[in-house]
C-alpha cells in the first residue's frame, strides 16, 4: 500500500529548520518530524499541507510560498511512504504548538542530531546543501 504525506521544511529568518516530536500514542513516537500529514483524497498535496501548517501549527501558508524541494521514499512494515517535501520561507500567524507538540528550530546541519523516522535519514544528509542552494523564494 503506497501511503501519500506532504511535509514542510519551514526556514525561519536566520534559517532555522522546524522540526516536531511525534505525540506518544501515534506510530513512530517520540521522533522528530517535519510538519505535515497525509494527502485525503481529493486533496492536493499542496492543500494537504496548507491544512495540516494550519492544524498543528496555527500558521497560514500561500500556496505560492510551497516549493518543491526533495521528496522521500521509504518502505516501512506496513505501507510504503511517499512523501513530497516543500520548501516554505513565508508564513503568516505565529508557529504555535497547537497539538502540545514539542517544537525546535534547528539548523540544518544539525538534524542529523534528532532522532527522525528512517524515512527522514536520506533528507538529514542533504537539506543542508540543498537550503544552501536555494535562494530567497
Ligand atoms: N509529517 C511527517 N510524517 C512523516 C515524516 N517522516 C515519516 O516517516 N513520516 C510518516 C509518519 C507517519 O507514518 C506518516 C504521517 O502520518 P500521520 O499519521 O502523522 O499523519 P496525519 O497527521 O494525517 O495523522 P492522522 O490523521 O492519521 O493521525 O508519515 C515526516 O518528516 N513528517
Amino acid at each position: 500500500m503506497l501511503i501519500l504525506v506532504a511535509a514542510c521544511v519551514l526556514v525561519d529568518d536566520a534559517g532555522l529548520v522546524l522540526i516536531t516530536k511525534r505525540p506518544e500514542g501515534k506510530p513512530l513516537a517520540g521522533l522528530w518530524e517535519f510538519p505535515g500529514g497525509k494527502v485525503e483524497a481529493c486533496e492536493t498535496p499542496e492543500h494537504a499541507l496548507i491544512r495540516e501548517l494550519d492544524e498543528e501549527l496555527g500558521i497560514d501558508v500561500a500556496a505560492p510560498a510551497l516549493t518543491p524541494l526533495t521528496f522521500a521514499s521509504y518502505t516501512y512494515p506496513a505501507f510504503h511512504l511517499l512523501m513530497p517535501v516543500y520548501l516554505c520561507r513565508h508564513w503568516t500567524g505565529e508557529v504555535a504548538a497547537n497539538e502540545g507538540q514539542d517544537l525546535a528550530w534547528v539548523r540544518p546541519e544539525a538534524l542529523t542530531a534528532y532522532a527522525m523516522p528512517p524515512a527522514d535519514e536520506p533528507l538529514k544528509q542533504i537539506l543542508p546543501g540543498l537550503l544552501g542552494l536555494s535562494g530567497d523564494f
